[in-house]
């Protein structure tokens, strides 16, 4: 029987509850997007199989909760992650500045060296953007951050997303400016 891959990457999506991890998670693996926000309980995963470079390699996406209550859990998938995807809101400053306390969380409970990809979503939220795109490009803090925008309700990016980013251009991108205020978890 043919081999349905030759690697598998798990990756991690985080960030505050409402900033679109799960709807990033269903426009990549099913192609669709939900208008209603229904938070995520504990962790939710899904996969896909895609072909890079002839290589089959199939991506277990780790989908978390983001409410403060369900962290006990959520940090416990970490550990086995090679890749985390930090989310926030464009239009919600408090979600980026939170992204310091979810990077924390990564330096405490990751393995080391994992890479950290950071997206701004809701990237056609434009009329409503808190957070300017040169903030979102700052690798303030992180000595691997990839940051890009994205939007899952379009799927501008779609497919492709995942497949430019967490394997193929794993990077070390120029360091920390902060920019951001301490980070106060609601
Ligand atoms: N306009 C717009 N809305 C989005 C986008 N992505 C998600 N949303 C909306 O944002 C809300 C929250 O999305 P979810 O994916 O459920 O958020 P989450 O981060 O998984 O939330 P928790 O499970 O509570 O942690 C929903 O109403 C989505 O329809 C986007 O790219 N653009």
């Amino acid at each position: 029987m043919a081999k349905q891959y030759d690697v598998l990457f798990r990756l991690l999506l985080i960030g505050d509850s409402g900033v679109g991890k799960t709807c990033l998670l269903c426009r990549f693996t099913d192609n669709e997007f939900h208008s209603s926000h229904i938070s995520t309980i504990g962790v939710d995963f899904k996969m896909k199989t895609i072909e890079v470079d002839g290589i089959k390699v199939r991506i277990q996406i780790w989908d978390t909760a983001g409410q403060e209550r369900y962290q006990t859990i959520t940090k416990q998938y970490y550990r086995r992650a090679q890749g985390i995807f930090l989310v926030y809101d464009i239009s919600s400053e408090r979600s980026y500045q939170h992204i310091m306390k979810w990077v924390s969380d990564v330096d405490e409970y990751a393995p080391e060296g994992v890479q950290k990809i950071l997206i701004g979503n809701k990237a056609d939220e434009e009329q409503k953007r808190q957070v300017g795109r040169e903030q979102g490009q700052q690798p303030w803090l992180i000595d691997a951050l990839i940051p890009f925008e994205q939007n899952a309700k379009l799927g501008l990016r779609g497919k492709s997303w995942l497949k430019s980013t967490a394997w193929t251009s794993m990077k070390q991108v120029p360091a920390p400016t902060s920019t951001l205020k301490s980070p106060s978890r609601a």
